[in-house]
């Protein structure tokens, strides 16, 4: 699976293993920085990583920022984007199970690498269930955004 990761300052320190643990699951990861601990905008790095998931670059996308809060209200901004905290193992899988979640965002100052690892393990294996219930709710969140950009047509 092809993966799109980014990473705000706070998130640095923890990409090197994130990046070895996805290598290790046989994704094939696009890093799109941030590079150091230099403070950039998690905006600036969702748009980024988000783009790659919509065009169809990358299958899903991994951000980490600092609690993986504001890295996740971003990139739920972007259409077609579906994005999770997940800070544990049961919602990982789910979120991808139930609510085809493409974007799963992660907290360094809230976890630990080892969890994070856990975490990617079963966001990465998870696949959005064929049950009707579940493609159902996902076809209205479609349905929001298409009735948010035609109220936002409106207003302009
Ligand atoms: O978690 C975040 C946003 O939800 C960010 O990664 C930062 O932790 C947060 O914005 C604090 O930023 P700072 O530049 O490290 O003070």
């Amino acid at each position: 699976m092809k993966i799109a990761l980014g990473n705000d300052h706070c998130g640095f320190a923890m990409k090197a293993h994130v990046m070895d643990k996805l290598k290790s699951l046989g994704c094939e990861v696009v890093d799109y920085g941030c590079h150091s601990t230099e403070p950039v905008d998690f905006p600036d790095i969702s748009r980024t990583v988000c783009d790659a998931v919509r065009s169809g670059q990358a299958e899903r996308g991994v951000l980490v920022c600092g609690t993986g809060v504001g890295a996740a209200i971003a990139a739920n901004k972007i259409p077609g984007i579906r994005a999770a905290v997940c800070h544990d193992v049961h919602s990982a899988h789910q979120c991808v199970e139930h609510d085809d979640v493409n974007v799963m965002c992660m907290g360094a100052q809230i976890i630990g690498p080892w969890l994070a690892g856990d975490l990617l393990e079963v966001f990465i294996t998870a696949r959005f269930s064929t049950e009707k219930p579940f493609r159902r709710r996902v076809q209205k969140l479609h349905e929001m955004e298409l009735q948010a950009a035609r109220e936002l047509k409106e207003q302009i």
